[in-house]
């Protein structure tokens, strides 16, 4: 495993990261699509990049609590997620965008998002207010009286983008929020998750390693359910080296040249 550990990671911490795992494993179906994961991660914007199958979602639906660990250790908010943590409270601190979620077509987009946040169960009093600030902060105040039948694929994703965000989590998980995203919506979604990122864990799992490298502080990198790296976004554009293979930027050159020195050694 290729890793830069920083000096703030070494030094003794007094604080619990905000997401942790040792010996991670978690079930998909028969399969054990995370197996053995160790990764640390706090306040920040953490791309989470690895091929079709190397269990970025497994990972993203364990820390959303949607999942049980089958093995090893996951820590969120300094509490273990294990048969006696108390899962409402955690996950009222949780946001979640699932690759593909549900709606009530009939439901506006305001309607929806004060939705999820009654089901996270925010005060009711808080609530309107909330919802009003997650919406403008997706850019979507002019639609927000509309059916979500009526939206394109692109506002849908930033509707869910919304109820992510509507109770102020301390761990944002973003599962490819960038799928049917415009180039300009994809460039307002960055300034939003950097926004996000200065006092909120966020996780985002996409295929763009372009959007990794311009909105990230850190470089998450799985395969066959492990980590493979962890690093800044520049670390992952000097792993290229002097490698010419796949990739149109340095940071996909970087991306496939980790991928495959890692299958080297672990053949
Ligand atoms: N419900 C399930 N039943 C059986 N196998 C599953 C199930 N869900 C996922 N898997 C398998 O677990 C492995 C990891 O899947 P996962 O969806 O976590 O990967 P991913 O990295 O998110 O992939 P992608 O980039 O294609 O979205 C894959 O081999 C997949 O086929």
């Amino acid at each position: 495993m290729v890793r830069a550990v920083s000096a703030a990671e070494t030094a003794a911490r007094t604080y619990a990261w905000a997401i942790q795992a040792d010996g991670l494993r978690v079930r998909a179906g028969r399969r054990m699509a995370v197996d053995g994961l160790d990764l640390a991660m706090d306040t920040g914007v953490h791309g989470l990049l690895g091929p079709n199958g190397a269990g970025k979602t497994t990972l993203v639906r364990s820390i959303a609590t949607v999942l049980r660990p089958a093995g090893g250790t996951l820590t969120l908010l300094g509490e273990q997620v294990n048969g006696r943590v108390d899962l409402r409270g955690l996950r009222r601190q949780i946001g979640y965008l699932p690759q593909e979620f549900g709606y009530y077509r009939r439901f506006t987009v305001r309607e929806f998002v004060e939705y999820m946040a009654w089901l996270k169960e925010m005060p009711s009093a808080e609530t309107p207010g909330a919802v009003q600030r997650a919406i403008e902060r997706v850019g979507l105040a002019d639609r927000a009286d509309d059916r979500m039948k009526t939206l394109s694929g692109g506002m849908l994703r930033r509707a869910g983008i919304a109820q992510a965000i509507v109770n102020d989590p301390r761990i944002l998980l973003l599962d490819e929020p960038t799928a049917g995203l415009d180039p300009d919506q994809r460039l307002q979604f960055r300034a939003l998750l950097r926004e996000l990122g200065t006092d909120t864990c966020v996780l985002v799992s996409t295929h763009l390693v372009e959007d990794v490298a311009a909105a990230c502080t850190d470089v998450v990198l799985m395969d066959a359910g492990r980590l493979v790296f962890q690093g800044a976004p520049a670390g992952l554009a000097a792993a290229a080296g002097a490698d010419t293979g796949a990739g149109d930027s340095a940071a996909e050159r970087g991306y496939s040249a980790i991928l495959r020195r890692h299958r080297e050694t672990e053949a």
